[in-house]
């Protein structure tokens, strides 16, 4: 047996995979407004990392500067302090022309729409594909289809005033995704939409991310029903990223979370703080990933897979979606209780002793929880905690 677990990603301090195609990498970016007496700076210290394919959220309350790193990142601003590379492009050191040669692969989705009110629908979008080589009949044909695609067929023809307001968005959304751009970068894209649109903008976003273009979409909204589409999350306070979280890892250990008995009960938010300190390991079948009587430093919980649990050497029970072991020895005073075999291929959630310790501090009813689970999964009691 082997005990070869291996980490596929980090829920909080999130680091790309080696190898990974970095197509905005910003290290210290800081950002003032004004001079002399009248200069704020808004934005402080702000290190990112987004690769190719990514659909990543920026949120944050008003006025924590994502506009403002949108806008750099976008080359709609200049660099002031640190350095910001984005597909390719040293911001840091780029004259006018850099950032017009740069914004050429960005699709810009803004609030306002800024349409020309004396151009149809379709000669709006046409007006992007001109930045871009082609024929007549090919661009008014890929116009046409990505209104389509947005629900706006037989609107084509249509001048803006003839349109309600999100529909005038959808058009300016295909304005800004007709040139296939390798980046989109939007500020409240939903905000105007009703539900039904707002899904096929983002279900359009989603894919043109997982197509062959790899587009990398960076979202600025406080829509929650964008967080199911994204991959990672990145919360701006007081003009810091404070945090940068993979989304589609955070909510499957919540319901991997929600679905452990000892934890039922907890409140939504306090499940989503435990599991923004766990991590994610896989692990093959076969490998032991505790063994019994060992001083054990971690909790698990199965996220999928099936384990095979043991107890003096005699089989136990199965440990299946959900199901929580482990040990955290040195504040429960106690060794682990099982020897766990993965039998399948698994999915694990992690919470290590250090991060335990962290999510107790937060709320108390968490390791509450975690006694219950423990009593249930071992015959001898649990001693007073001692925090090492
Ligand atoms: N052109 C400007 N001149 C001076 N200050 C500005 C300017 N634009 C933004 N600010 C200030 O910079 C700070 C960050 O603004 P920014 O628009 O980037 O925040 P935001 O998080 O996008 O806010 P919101 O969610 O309200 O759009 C705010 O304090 C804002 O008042």
């Amino acid at each position: 047996m082997s005990t070869a677990l291996s980490s596929t990603g980090m829920h909080r301090a999130v680091s790309l995979p080696s190898g990974a195609d970095v197509v905005i990498r910003a290290q210290g970016v800081n950002y003032a407004y004004g001079s002399g007496e009248t200069r704020t700076q808004v934005l402080f210290d702000n290190n990112l990392e987004i690769s190719r394919g990514e659909v990543v959220i920026m949120t944050g309350p008003s006025g924590s500067g994502k506009s403002t790193l949108l806008t750099l990142i976008g080359a709609l601003r200049r660099t002031q302090d640190g350095s910001l590379d984005v597909l390719g492009h040293d911001l840091t050191h780029a004259d006018g022309s850099g950032q017009v040669e740069l914004r050429k692969h960005i699709g810009f989705i803004f609030q306002q729409h800024n349409l020309f009110s004396s151009l149809t629908a379709i000669e709006n979008v046409r007006m992007a594909t001109a930045l871009m080589p082609g024929s007549v009949k090919e661009m008014n044909a890929r116009a046409i289809e990505m209104l389509t695609k947005l629900g706006l067929g037989d609107r084509i023809h249509h001048l803006p005033a003839e349109l309600s307001g999100g529909q005038k968005q959808r058009v300016a959304i295909a304005r800004a995704l007709v040139n296939r751009p390798l980046m989109v970068l939007a500020d409240e894209p939903t905000a105007s939409l009703d539900a039904e649109s707002s899904q096929t903008v983002l279900d359009l976003l989603r894919d043109l991310a997982d197509g062959q273009d790899k587009t990398t979409v960076l979202l600025v909204t406080h829509d929650q029903r964008v967080i199911d589409k994204a991959d990672r999350i990145v919360n701006m306070v007081g003009g810091r990223i404070v945090t940068n979280s993979l989304t589609r890892v955070a909510v499957r250990i919540c319901r991997a979370l929600a679905a452990t008995e000892s934890l039922n009960g907890l409140s939504e938010a306090t499940l989503s703080r435990i599991a923004n300190y766990m991590t994610v390991e896989t692990c093959e079948p076969g490998d032991t990933i505790v063994t019994e009587g060992e001083e054990g430093d971690r909790f698990y919980i199965v996220g999928t897979g099936v384990a095979d649990s043991y107890r003096d050497g005699n089989y136990d029970e199965e440990k299946c979606y959900g199901e929580a072991f482990g040990m955290i020895s040195s504040y429960f005073k106690r060794t682990v209780p099982t020897t766990v075999v993965a039998r399948t291929e698994m999915e694990l959630y992690v919470l290590s002793k250090d991060d335990f310790l962290h999510a107790l501090a937060e709320d108390q009813s968490f390791e509450t929880r975690i006694r219950g689970l423990l009593a249930g999964s071992n015959t001898a009691a649990a001693t007073a905690p001692t925090i090492d």
